[in-house]
């Protein structure tokens, strides 16, 4: 199959290597683009074999799959810019965080296949946590196309597209606070004497370890914190700091506001979409239809 990436930033690197590195994919069959002043990421992404370019209708014409891998508020650009050639033989799979399958397919031929998808970054060593939804011009077999290619770097699951964004507060961005916690407690290990090195990796292992616990044993979370903690042992005493700083309160809130921020990223974008379309017949979404009939009657 042949994969496009437009935008070859960090997260299209790490879809890239880990594809690439699965050996289900190959690097000869993968394409990126970037601009010309971001030369040096496409540099990166050659390393890996794949072919790159300046040009992103290129990427379009020679993919079957496009991955639109750019920051939110480039996708109205780049989408447009390869609409005129997006035929039902492609499909786009949007990683954006916030934006719409319904934006997207207003600025695509009508029934395009879109899927929204948001991975992260763990992807670049096969651990990846990815959800997807598929748009309304999906064929009954892309389902299974993504699931493939996303279970190819970790885990993955079809959810209802309105569950996109609190999936990206929790695992989208969920790596950055695990690794805020890593380092968190190599300090500690650092306070008590270890050395910065050990402490990493002990940090590392360990949420590795409860990681993989969870997902081997099938154990509730509460049930393997109570096997770790011994009456009036260490583990209560360090929880009770835990507690007192409000850790569980500051995971939640952490997960409700990036979840509210992707929601708010992509109610940005819609205004300009709306004025956008209003001139476009759009035979699979009759709400939005009617509601952009609606903003034409107004002018
Ligand atoms: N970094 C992460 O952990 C995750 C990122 N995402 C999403 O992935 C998307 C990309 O994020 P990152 O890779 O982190 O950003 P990045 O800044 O590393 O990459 C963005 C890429 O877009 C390229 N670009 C900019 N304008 C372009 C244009 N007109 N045509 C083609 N390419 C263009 C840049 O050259 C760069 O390679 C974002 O929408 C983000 O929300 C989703 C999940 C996780
Ligand atoms: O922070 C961001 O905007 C992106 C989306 C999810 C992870 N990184």
């Amino acid at each position: 199959m042949k994969i496009g990436f437009i935008g070859g930033g960090k997260m299209a690197q790490a879809l890239a290597r880990g594809l690439i590195s699965s050996g289900r994919y190959k690097a000869e069959n993968i394409i990126a683009s970037s601009p010309k002043v971001d030369n040096k990421l496409l540099e990166e992404i050659r390393k890996l074999g794949v072919a790159t370019t300046h040009d992103n209708v290129e990427v379009a014409n020679n993919s079957e799959v496009v991955f639109i891998a750019v920051k939110p508020l480039q996708v109205s650009k780049v989408v447009s810019e390869i609409a005129p050639i997006f035929r039902r033989d492609k499909l786009l799979v949007s990683i954006a965080m916030g934006i719409t399958m319904r934006y997207m397919e207003t600025l695509l031929p009508s029934k395009s296949r879109v899927v929204r998808v948001m991975p992260n970054t763990p992807a670049v060593v096969g651990a990846g946590a990815s959800a997807y939804s598929l748009g309304a011009g999906c064929l009954d077999t892309d389902s299974g196309l993504v699931h493939d290619l996303l279970s190819t770097v970790g885990f993955a699951v079809e959810v209802p597209e309105v569950l996109i964004d609190p999936v990206t507060g929790l695992s989208g961005s969920g790596p950055s606070y695990m690794f805020n916690a890593i380092e968190g407690l190599a300090d500690g290990g650092v306070k008590m004497g270890l050395s910065r090195e050990l402490s990493i990796k002990l940090a590392a292992y360990t949420l590795y370890g409860a990681a993989k616990m969870i997902l081997e044993t099938g154990d509730h979370p509460a049930v393997l914190k109570e096997a770790v903690q011994s009456p009036g042992g260490t583990s209560a005493y360090g929880m009770h700091e835990l507690e007192k700083g409000g850790f569980r309160g500051l995971l939640i809130n952490a997960v409700e506001a990036a979840s509210n921020r992707s929601k708010s990223t992509g109610d940005l974008v819609l205004p300009r979409q709306s004025m956008e379309n209003m001139i476009y017949e759009d035979d699979h979404h009759e709400e939005f239809t009617s509601k952009r009939v609606a903003i034409a009657g107004r002018r």
